[in-house]
């Protein structure tokens, strides 16, 4: 078993509690990370303030971007074996998010070369003829990066790279179920020759270690993923300070009557049910044209009943465990709560443990919960729908706004759609889970505020400064 330590103030430190980690699969454990203590993380904030005293130039910066970059390219088996115990999803899958997260530090790294501003036509006020200004943008100072337990490398990339890429000084604290290939990414760091302090890592819960960093003035800017919940939290204690929030989703697709349905219910098989739904654009809400219901509900019937679910480091296997049992038991209670109120079981239902089989109802309602709430479980709801402008309603009628799909050969249909679906991004002739890793990513109403994808990141990361000469 791994006794995994942190990073502070330069050095490999534990302290006397612990938590466990555990393969999701099997449930036994397999690593222990320290719970860190309420000095230990002032002691990190403060050695993150120093370390911004050194001179750290965007040159520099892409370059040890790209280091550990080409360090976890050659290290992807390794991390994806990892993650697939403290995740469960399937190692191919984890293969993927490896094989993104090296891409994400690419673009990152890229970016630091890029960070500008712009000049500012003050000479055309009268009376300011003999000035001129531009603006510069500086680094935010010490980010608190605060992450979830479903994409433990990928999300934690979007983080760190735009931010030290943006000159700042991060302490990020992982999801306490699957912190391990956050904590490896750091020796990554460490390897490739990051300045002193400028990452270091905290581990524990939530609700103290989390709770610690939201309490410390000395943090300049919290950059948190996870769900709506802490995100409000995080909110209202971080007051007059900077915040970036990707919280959850109960994403829709539209499947109109001129979509191609093969193609269409290959995508929502493959994306309602990878990582076993627990991802925040997973195809959840999937509005079917009335006159193409049944014919799409039996096609992708037959492609949910082919998804294996199992053994994630089995190759056959396409769906791994729940992150836990408890969360296994959510979703069988929502699956049959929707069912009792008269939602059609088309297939799967089932749980053992924390694996869940992939479930399809149909004839969901607004109101049960598969509909109105975030599932986050490998459950996809069929919604017949008869007139565009009332579909596109129902897919607003939520209080979430991440991204959402829409299948249609219908120029005008998909810029209607893109004018009125309130949503940070509208994936057409895809589903709602559409993403790489340079996009601009992040949501409206309660799935968040500010956006990610490195470029974007590095704008929410940076103050942005006037400067004005009288000549
Ligand atoms: N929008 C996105 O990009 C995106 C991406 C992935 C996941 N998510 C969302 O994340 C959620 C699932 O992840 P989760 O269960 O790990 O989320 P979570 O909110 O329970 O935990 C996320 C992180 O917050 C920490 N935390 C918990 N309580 C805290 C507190 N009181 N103060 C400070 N930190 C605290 C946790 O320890 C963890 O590191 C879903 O809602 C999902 O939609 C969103
Ligand atoms: O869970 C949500 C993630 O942001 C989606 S992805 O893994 O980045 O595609």
């Amino acid at each position: 078993m791994n006794n995994l330590t942190m990073w502070i103030d330069d050095e490999q430190v534990t302290s006397d509690e612990k938590v466990d980690v555990l393969n999701k699969y099997t449930q036994e454990v397999f690593a222990t990370i320290p719970e860190a203590t309420h000095n230990q993380v002032d002691k990190a904030v403060k050695a993150a303030k120093k370390s911004q005293e050194v001179e750290f130039s965007p040159y520099e910066r892409y370059e040890v971007l790209r280091k550990v970059a080409e360090l976890l390219e050659e290290r992807v088996d390794d991390f994806a074996e990892v993650m697939t115990q403290e995740v469960g999803k399937t190692l191919k899958e984890c293969k993927g998010e490896v094989t993104r997260s090296v891409q994400t530090l690419l673009i990152s790294a890229e970016e630091a070369k890029r960070i500008h501003g712009e000049g500012v036509p003050v000479e055309s006020a009268p009376g300011s003829e003999n000035r001129m200004a531009f603006t510069i943008r500086v680094p935010v100072g010490v980010v608190a990066a605060i992450t979830p337990f479903n994409v433990p490398l990928n999300l934690v990339c979007h983080k760190i790279g735009p931010a030290i890429a943006a000159g700042n000084s991060v302490i990020l604290k992982p999801g306490e179920k699957t912190p391990v290939v956050a904590l490896k990414l750091a020796e990554l760091f460490r390897e490739a020759g990051l300045l002193k302090n400028r990452l270091q890592v905290v581990t524990g819960w939530g609700h103290t270690v989390g709770e610690y960093m939201l309490d410390h003035q000395g943090i300049d800017m919290y950059t948190f993923t996870g769900s709506k919940k802490v995100g409000e939290q995080i909110k209202k204690k971080a007051g007059m300070r900077k915040v970036s929030l990707e919280l959850g989703n109960n994403s829709a697709t539209i499947i109109h009557d001129d979509a191609d349905l093969n193609k269409a219910s290959d995508l929502v098989a493959a994306r309602g049910y990878n990582n076993a739904g627990q991802v925040c654009i997973s195809v959840q809400r999937v509005y079917v044209h009335e006159s193409k219901y049944n014919e799409f509900s039996s096609l992708l019937k037959e492609k949910v009943d082919a998804l294996n679910l199992g053994d994630p480091f089995d190759e056959q296997t396409d769906v791994g465990p729940m992150i836990s049992e408890e969360a296994a038991k959510t979703v069988k209670e929502w699956v049959d709560e929707a069912v009792s109120e008269g939602a059609e079981l088309i297939t799967g239902g089932e749980q053992n443990g924390a694996l869940f089989k992939p479930t399809l109802l149909g004839y969901v309602t607004p109101n049960m919960r598969v509909c109105r709430e975030e599932v986050f479980g490998p459950v996809v709801s069929l919604i017949p729908y008869s007139n565009f402008d009332e579909v596109l309603d129902q897919v607003n009628d939520s209080e979430y706004g991440l991204q959402a799909g829409l299948f249609t050969t219908n120029l005008n249909l998909a810029m209607k759609a893109a004018r009125k679906i309130e949503v940070g991004g509208l994936i057409i002739n895809d589903t709602s889970a559409y993403r790489v890793d340079q996009m601009p990513y992040g949501g409206v109403k309660s799935s968040g505020n500010g956006k990610e994808g490195p470029k974007y990141a590095i704008e929410e990361m940076t103050e942005e400064r006037l400067v004005v000469f009288n000549l």
